[in-house]
């Protein structure tokens, strides 16, 4: 059972320490926000949130870095290693990485502009973890609307919390390798939208060339997605899925109509995605580096 006050007494300025290297990473590089974000994600949904996704290769086990999706992807390791040494000089042996990552991930939210929420703690983190969990947890670009759907079950959300927790992609950045099934090969899309990523990500090659996932406002936490949703702007094809004719139209327009309730249900949806399976005792540890199980 995780709770809010888990460090007061124990670690009372870790969320002082989580902001103000947030502050400084994301004044540094906004997209920081965005990649932390992620990392939380993928962390959650693999094993649950236990920070498998930051334990590097071991001679016994292959970890999650170097999933699909995750290689050559997931950023932001340094940013939570340094959190990390400073809570360790706070407080030894007593913050989990993993509620370093709750901690940090929703810091990053708001400092590019969105919501708030209590972040509840008390998580512990894992002494092992598995490329081919990850490779068979993770959404995949290439998803329908149906596929996510049913991924998201098998963690406890629901359809809602799916379209929430998506508007997530109104900051950040995608590779060409991901979006170019959508821009060349879809329907559902502007044309002029398609026509202006094709610029930059060709149907051959460059398949390391970025676009920004929300085309309005890649660096502010606000509703815009669900907006590019709606005019066919959508970079994903499963972007795209959550708005194209199925179940989640009439809440993608509700969260394009109103900041508050994207915001209200983002919030609530990233406390239940904290709550995946979370590492309460044995055989969870207090990790003294994120990267390696002690
Ligand atoms: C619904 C299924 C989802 C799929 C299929 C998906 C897929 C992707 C892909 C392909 C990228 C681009 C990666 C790259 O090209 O390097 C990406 C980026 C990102 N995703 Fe998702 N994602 C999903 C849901 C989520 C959720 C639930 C969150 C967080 C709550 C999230 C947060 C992000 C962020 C913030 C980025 C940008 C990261 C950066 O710029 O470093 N995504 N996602
Ligand atoms: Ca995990
Ligand atoms: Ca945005």
């Amino acid at each position: 059972q995780l709770s809010t006050s888990f460090y007061d007494r124990t670690c009372p300025m870790l969320p002082g320490i989580v902001r103000s290297v947030m502050a400084q990473a994301v004044f540094q590089d906004r997209r920081m926000g965005a990649s932390i974000l992620r990392l939380f994600f993928h962390d959650c949904f693999v094993n649950g949130c236990d920070a498998s996704v930051l334990l590097d290769d071991t001679r016994t086990f292959t970890g999650e870095k170097n999933a699909n999706g995750n290689t050559n992807s997931l950023r932001g390791f340094e940013v939570i290693d340094a959190i990390k040494t400073l809570v360790e000089a706070a407080c030894n042996a007593t913050v989990s990485c993993a509620d370093i990552l709750a901690l940090a991930a929703r810091d990053g939210v708001v400092l590019l502009g969105g919501p708030t929420w209590l972040v509840p703690l008390g998580r512990r983190d894992a002494r092992t973890a598995s490329i081919f969990a990850a490779n068979a947890n993770l959404p995949l670009a290439s998803s329908s609307l149906s596929d996510l759907i049913s991924l998201f079950a098998g963690k406890g959300l629901d359809a809602r919390d799916l379209t929430a927790l998506s508007g997530a992609h109104t900051i950040g950045q995608a590779q060409c390798v991901n979006f170019r099934p959508h821009i060349y090969g879809d329907l559902n899309i502007d044309p002029g939208f398609a026509a202006l990523r094709r610029q930059t990500c060709p149907a051959f090659g460059g398949d390391g060339n970025l676009a920004p996932l929300d085309l309005q406002t890649p660096v502010s936490f606000d509703n815009r997605y669900y907006q590019n949703l709606v005019a066919g702007r959508g970079l994903l094809h499963s972007d795209q899925e959550l708005f194209n004719g199925g179940s989640q139209d009439s809440l993608v327009r509700l969260y394009n109509s109103s900041t508050l309730a994207f915001f209200t249900d983002f919030a609530a949806a990233m406390v239940k995605m904290g709550n995946i399976s979370p590492l309460t005792g044995w055989p969870g540890e207090i990790r003294l580096s994120c990267r390696k199980v002690n």
